[in-house]
């Protein structure tokens, strides 16, 4: 699991590049973080990992934590094969080289890690974060893929039991994958969202105050100009509708 509890985060004195962000991910659960270039997902996922450290707020995770970077080091330069057996060691588990043929993998295995072709080099990164067991931190995992290997990456991600958050453009569908929007909250915004909104969505969308609304699975995102948020939020309630978040 995971659980990020009102997350702040400012690069030196730079602008804050997170606020206030809040997650919770449970063991067996896909969240995929969505936003614009530059609206901080990387640095949600870092965090997430224990990569980077928050400026606020909290984290909590499990111990065996699994992350794929969106860009490989260049310069790994143990054989594959060598690579993972050693960093199974430091987790304390088996090698699972499996993973590894699953993905199609197919590089030369005592070949350094540098020299693979790009889609082989990431095989190995997602390689090595799958041999976590509590939290799979996967920043742009199908880059690179090709569509064999992509589509036993969502079913690996799918039937993980591990909390699992990543990011991904290209909107690749894992079942029951929930959604968190980053970055978009403008000034005077409340941006909400819903479950089980079925049929209610046209009316939730065509209520006054409500600026943008999009179906996301069974699901809504619904941004709201503030002074109205109370009003959608009551109604949307009647509508039988559950609430999952509100952010403003
Ligand atoms: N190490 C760093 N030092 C200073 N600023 C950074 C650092 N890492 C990220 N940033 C800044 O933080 C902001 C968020 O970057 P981040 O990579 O988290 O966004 P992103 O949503 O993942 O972007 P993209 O979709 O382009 O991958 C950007 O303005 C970026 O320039």
């Amino acid at each position: 699991m995971v659980r990020l509890d009102r997350i702040g985060k400012r690069y030196g004195r730079g602008p804050w590049v997170l606020r206030a962000l809040s997650l919770d991910v449970a063991p067996g659960e896909v969240v995929a973080l969505r936003g614009g270039n530059g609206c901080g997902k990387s640095t949600a996922l870092r965090i997430a990992a224990g990569i980077t450290a928050p400026t606020t707020g909290r984290v909590t995770r499990g111990a065996s934590v699994g992350y794929a970077p969106e860009r490989f080091p260049t310069d790994v330069r143990p054989p594959a094969r060598e690579y993972l057996r050693r960093l199974a060691a430091v987790r304390g588990v088996p090698l699972r080289w499996d993973l590894v043929e699953a993905l199609g993998f197919a590089g030369d295995p005592d070949a350094p890690v540098a020299t693979l072709s790009k889609g082989n080099a990431q095989k190995i990164a997602l390689a090595q974060a799958l041999h976590a067991t509590d939290l799979l931190v996967l920043d742009e995992p199908w880059s690179g893929l090709d569509a064999a290997a992509g589509a036993v990456l969502g079913e690996l991600v799918a039937s993980s039991a591990a909390a699992v958050v990543l990011t991904d453009h290209h909107g690749h569908d894992v079942p029951g994958m929930r959604e968190v929007f980053l970055g978009e909250v403008g000034d005077g915004v409340v941006v909400i969202e819903l479950d089980r909104v079925g049929e209610a969505f046209a009316l939730i969308s065509g209520m006054t105050g409500v600026s943008s609304a999009r179906p996301v699975g069974a699901g809504a995102r619904v941004e709201v100009r503030a002074g109205h948020s109370d009003g959608v939020l009551a109604e949307a309630l009647r509508l039988g509708c559950s609430v999952r978040s509100v952010r403003s």
